[in-house]
């Protein structure tokens, strides 16, 4: 029997669409399920949304988590780490694969071995707001970096935490340069801050530990623009990585640039061609 007399490969191009559910349609999600449902994504196709609040103007049903895990075989989360705590596990157990935006959650190492352990659905993660995250995560084969540092840099009222004593706040308030709000690792820094410094916990995942991620948070009343410094050394070679993005409007402390990053992501794990993996 020849090659061609056998049981022939799935050919590229004869998948089937992805059926997709995006949770959270605050500033990152709506773009997303928006551009989805316009067939932006080529090779996807927006099934049903989910959020805790009424979601109106997307042309996709609104349906429970329990109800998305039966009607679609990939989950893009944008709701919170919290979401992903509580789901993540049981999305995949289902058999649906999970986009993460809400890197910061992997920081729990049990959590982490459970979502990168559990199948058959698969966890990606997306890059969202840093770049660079593609080659750190190569060159770990080469040995982990010596030397690991994030510095963001934000808003000051896009830092603001419920843990924050007065203190702290009248400094983030009255602040006229830039001010460390705190300086950690990728371990502790996403738990105090759990919707703006996810970028920590994706350096982490890149580098393969988030105790080896040193991070300062910036707040600065003139950062227009967030900032966030990647910088990296190791014995095979040094890497900085810059990032200034213009705020969401609506939600300052997601950079614009998220839901499109997002979208690529998607597009990649659709099998999209062309994509830079
Ligand atoms: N990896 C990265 O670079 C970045 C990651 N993020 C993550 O993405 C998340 C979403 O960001 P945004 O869209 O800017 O937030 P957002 O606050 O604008 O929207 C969040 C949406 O999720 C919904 N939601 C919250 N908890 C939920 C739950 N348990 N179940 C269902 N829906 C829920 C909210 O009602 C809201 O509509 C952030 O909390 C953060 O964790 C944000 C920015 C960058
Ligand atoms: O959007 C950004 O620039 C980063 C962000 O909020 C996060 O890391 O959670």
């Amino acid at each position: 029997m020849t090659a061609t007399q056998g049981t022939p490969a799935v050919r590229a191009g004869a998948r089937a669409v992805r059926r997709v559910c995006v949770v959270g349609l605050g500033a990152i999600g709506r773009v997303v399920a928006t551009a989805i449902a316009e067939g932006a994504v080529p090779g996807a196709e927006l099934a049903c949304v989910v959020d805790n609040r009424p979601v109106v103007g997307i042309s996709a049903p609104q349906v429970t988590i329990d109800q998305a895990v039966e009607e679609c075989d990939l989950v893009v989360e944008a709701a919170g780490q919290a979401f992903v705590r509580e789901h993540g596990a049981r999305i995949l157990a289902a058999g649906a694969d999970l986009l993460v935006a809400s890197t910061g959650a992997l920081t729990d190492d049990a959590l982490a071995r459970t979502l990168t352990g559990t199948g058959p659905g698969r966890v990606y993660f997306t890059g969202g707001a840093v770049g660079g995250l593609d080659l750190l995560q190569a060159a770990r084969s080469l040995g982990r970096p010596h030397r690991v540092r994030l510095t963001t840099t934000k808003l000051p009222g896009t830092l603001e935490q419920p843990w924050m004593d007065e203190e702290l706040l009248h400094r983030l308030r009255t602040a006229t340069g830039p001010v460390e709000v705190m300086r950690g690792t990728a371990r502790d820094v996403p738990v105090k801050f759990p919707r703006s410094t996810n970028v920590a916990a994706s350096v982490a995942l890149a580098v393969g530990d988030p105790d080896q991620v040193e991070v300062s948070v910036v707040a600065d009343p003139s950062a227009t623009l967030t900032r966030h410094l990647i910088e990296a050394h190791g014995e095979h070679g040094s890497y900085r990585f810059e990032v200034n993005h213009v705020p969401d409007p609506v939600n300052p402390a997601t950079s614009r640039i998220v839901p499109h990053a997002v979208l690529r992501s998607l597009a990649a794990i659709v099998g999209r061609p062309g994509q830079i993996l």
